[in-house]
């Protein structure tokens, strides 16, 4: 069985920008965890107020469907800050895979400075940072530096996805 892969990190992370690059690679379905948010979280954002977990919840139910659905193969670009909202969607779909995009907030502030037009204020980067809990030991996935270019992210993603997905990708993309 192929699996699904969740491209998880902070805000301005690259989570859109990588994801979306890495579907391509692999061919397979993408989608963004930012366009399954209610519009009353959209708005509690741009006013500069951190999601909690119950704001969370429903926008994770309808992610793990979502990864549910594309058990066969597919990349959600969603945070999964937290280790329970992660076992929430295992729940959904045992077999997905977590890449964390791990960057310092120095990096991650640049980039998210110079973006325009995002409801994701900068000043909410502290609480993401705070929330974060990278991936453990026992989580399936791999982490990759986003201090890189774009192409070079989704390069180690994938060479990364072949160790951990041997037979999940085209040999021409596991092989590289
Ligand atoms: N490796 C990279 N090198 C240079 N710029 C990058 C890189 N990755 C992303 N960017 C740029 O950084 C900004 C943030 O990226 P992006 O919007 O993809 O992050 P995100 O994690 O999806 O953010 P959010 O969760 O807030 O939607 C964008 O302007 C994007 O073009
Ligand atoms: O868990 C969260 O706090 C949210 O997912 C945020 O991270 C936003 O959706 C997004 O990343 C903002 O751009």
């Amino acid at each position: 069985m192929r699996s699904p892969v969740v491209v998880m990190g902070v805000s301005g992370s690259g989570k859109s920008t990588v994801g979306a690059a890495l579907a391509q690679r692999l061919r397979v379905p993408f989608a963004d965890a930012d366009d399954f948010h209610s519009a009353a979280n959209i708005a509690k954002m741009s006013a500069g107020q951190p999601l909690d977990d119950a704001d969370r919840r429903p926008w994770l139910e309808a992610i793990g469907t979502w990864l549910a659905e594309h058990g066969d193969g597919g990349v959600m670009s969603c945070s999964a800050l937290k280790r329970e909202y992660r076992d929430r969607l295992r729940g959904h779909a045992p077999s997905v895979v977590f890449a964390h995009l791990d960057g310092s907030v120095e990096v991650i502030a640049r980039r998210q400075a110079s973006r325009p037009g995002h409801f994701m204020p900068p000043a909410l980067l502290t609480s993401q940072f705070e929330t974060l809990q990278p991936l453990a030991a026992d989580e399936r996935g791999l982490t990759v530096d986003v201090d890189q270019s774009v192409d070079a992210v989704v390069d180690d993603l994938a060479v990364g996805l072949a160790d951990v997905l041997p037979d999940d990708l085209p040999p021409e993309e596991g092989n590289r």
